[in-house]
């Protein structure tokens, strides 16, 4: 998660054998080897500068918020699974008894406000289905760790390690904690207070009682997700519809690639920075307040801008994640920059002393110690000094901007492929517009800095970064070791008959395990799913016919590019960002939703074919058409 300069970036692109292009075969910025690269070799690694648990997967592996490693004992995924599981369909059935009177669109009605009778029968059956496997008591017993299941020690993962403020975020060590808090998470954090001995996060090691995880944000609901409003759902778009593992999305112009802050905003139109100051924070929130470098944190705000981002649309949270973690680094740019330019103009201030203890003339000293003084920014400066901070403040906001100029930014409301079900595309835009200037509104009452907010807390700002996940992100699925622990047991099982003993061995175990595979039934095996944004990643253009795949390693917390067959010096790196074993039309179909027109060459003969198929000459011989499938 931790951000990168981008010419860090591009640096390590070179050493890996890659350039981006900005304007490769008419489809913009692009990636373009500049060696033959043998199929299966590593074409470049690279970190996600933010990633992000799906909230409706929070229910189903608890994973490090910063790394998304699993955390904890087996016990505790399958525990927390069925605990979650069961409070799901808890609500799916509450919703339907009570759908009639609250009118809130929950997920037990239909969009014309119908009760799901159906929908509610199928959650009563399923629970049913649960507790003829394990009781209440059974789950309580496996999220505390007060079970121990047979060969689950060696699938146990790190334990988990808590936000030092307690808002139920898990990491999976001291150091991702850390690093969280240092990227963005001190901004972000909803707690309302740290525990009383608030230390930084423990650097636990111990396989301790397992801790109960909770759902990111001010509110633990494990079905925030659920909540979703009709119009957030229908926003979004490919980024939220299940990517697969390693596709990623985008939609992308060329011309947009260097644009920081203020450029973009400069190119939607925006007004002067000052025309949009982030409001003053509500009175009542005065006791939730505090500072960190400089930048005032209303933790009660906070709290609200979650509880939005849960009931509309979770792509808001990268956002702010992009947003606290600028801040903070433009923030500890100016700070580190004060304070050596404090430290150049001490020496000068001992200097003049010592020259006028020496009886030197005062010409020689006063000037250049007056100048250096100058450039220090503070209320007692000369008049030149505001002008100067705010210059420094200026270059420390696009400094730290850098990582993300990389990813193509359309504004959200703009961007987003219009549902088939929506018949006013005007409207449709107009609430996303309005769900964006809400969120910011929300984000601007809890995160304030008169020196970087006026230029980063603008709307059309706000939306292009929203806007910039809605178009580049990269869904990371990492699977969960509950699956290799049941598969370890079917092993077991195997070797045993095989070995023609330890029956009763066998027996012990299965009556113990058997129970928790049948309550977890087919979702015994769910991965983590995450989305994340990747500067590098994002500069690659879609194939039907790819000659990349990628591959998350959460160990290193890096993502893997790699040739699937041979590439030659000067051609283009590309991914499939959707499935490609799909009938050219179904391609074309499912690519309008990343907003463009696939020009491929698999696509561009498949279009020839289909045309001269039209004409009723059929498929001339020559023209190649499939490929490789992912
Ligand atoms: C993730 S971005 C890739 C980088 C992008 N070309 C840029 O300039 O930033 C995806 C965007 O690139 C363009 N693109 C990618 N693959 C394409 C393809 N096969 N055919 C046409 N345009 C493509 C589309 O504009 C798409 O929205």
């Amino acid at each position: 998660m931790a951000g990168r300069p981008a010419a860090q970036v591009l640096l390590d692109a070179k050493a890996s054998s890659i350039e981006v292009q900005l304007d490769v075969n008419g489809k913009g910025k692009g990636l373009v080897a500049t060696r033959n690269i043998n199929e299966g070799e590593t074409v470049f690694v690279e970190r996600p500068l933010v990633s992000l648990q799906h909230l409706d997967n929070h229910g189903s592996a608890v994973v490090c918020q910063a790394c998304l490693r699993f955390v904890g004992s087996v016990e505790l995924q399958i525990g927390h699974k069925l605990r979650c599981l069961v409070e799901q369909l808890r609500g799916a059935q509450h919703g339907a008894a009570s759908g009639n009177q609250s009118g809130s669109g929950d997920s037990q009605e239909d969009e014309e406000g119908e009760v799901d009778l159906e929908g509610a029968l199928e959650a009563g059956e399923r629970l049913e289905q649960i507790y003829s496997h394990v009781t209440p008591e059974r789950i309580a017993d496996l999220c505390s760790g007060t079970v121990t299941l047979p060969l689950s020690d060696d699938f146990r993962r790190p334990p988990p390690v808590p936000c030092r403020r307690g808002c139920g975020a898990l990491y999976c060590g001291a150091g991702c904690e850390a690093e969280a808090w240092e990227h963005s998470h001190c901004l972000l954090c909803a707690a309302a207070s740290p525990p009383a001995d608030a230390a930084p996060a423990p650097a636990s090691t111990s396989a301790g009682p397992a801790e109960e995880p909770a759902a990111p944000g001010p509110s633990s609901s494990t079905t925030a997700a659920d909540e979703t409003s009709a119009a957030a759902a229908a926003a979004a778009g490919p980024s939220s519809s299940a990517v697969a593992a390693t596709d990623p999305s985008a939609a992308a112009a060329p011309t947009d690639a260097g644009a920081g802050p203020s450029a973009t905003a400069a190119a939607a139109g925006a007004g002067p920075s000052s025309s949009s100051a982030p409001p003053p924070p509500p009175a009542a929130a005065a006791a939730t307040e505090e500072e960190l470098y400089g930048i005032r944190v209303d933790r009660r705000a906070l709290a609200a801008f979650w509880d939005h981002a849960r009931e509309t649309n979770e792509i808001f949270l990268l956002a702010a994640q992009v947003v606290a973690a600028t801040l903070l680094r433009a923030a500890k740019l100016v700070a580190t920059s004060s304070a050596s330019a404090a430290s150049e103009a001490a020496p000068s201030q001992q200097q003049q002393q010592q020259q006028q203890e020496d009886g030197a003339t005062s010409t020689a000293a006063g000037p250049s110690s007056s100048s250096a003084s100058a450039s220090l920014p503070g209320p007692s400066g000369p008049s030149g000094a505001g002008g100067a901070h705010a210059g420094a403040c200026r270059s420390a906001l696009l400094a730290a901007w850098r990582p993300y100029k990389y990813g193509w930014k359309r504004c959200w409301w703009e961007s987003v492929a219009v549902p088939d079900d929506v018949e006013d595309e005007g409207e449709f835009r107009a609430q996303l517009r309005s769900l964006a200037s809400d969120s910011l509104e929300l984000l601007s009452a809890a995160i304030t800095d008169p020196r970087f907010g006026p230029d980063l807390l603008q709307l059309e700002v706000y939306g292009s970064i929203v806007g910039m996940f809605e178009l580049n992100n990269m869904g990371l699925s990492v699977a969960s070791p509950v699956e290799d622990f049941f598969l370890a047991v079917d092993e077991m099982d195997e070797l045993d008959e095989q070995e023609g003993g330890a029956a009763d061995n066998k027996l012990a175990v299965t009556k113990v395990t058997q129970p928790l595979l049948d309550a977890l039934d087919a979702e015994y095996a769910t991965p983590c799913e995450a989305t994340a944004f990747l500067a590098l990643q994002s500069c690659i253009n879609h194939s039907c016919d790819p000659n990349c795949t990628a591959a998350c390693d959460t160990g290193n917390r890096t993502v893997t590019v790699l040739a699937q067959r041979d590439i030659h010096a000067g051609e283009e790196i590309t991914l499939s960002y959707i499935d490609v074993s799909l009938p050219y039309k179904d391609r074309q179909a499912d690519l309008r939703d990343y907003g463009f027109v696939c020009r491929c060459q698999r696509c561009v003969a498949d279009a020839a074919a289909a045309r001269a198929k039209r004409q009723g000459g059929g498929a001339r011989g020559g023209v190649r058409v499939g490929g490789r499938r992912r």
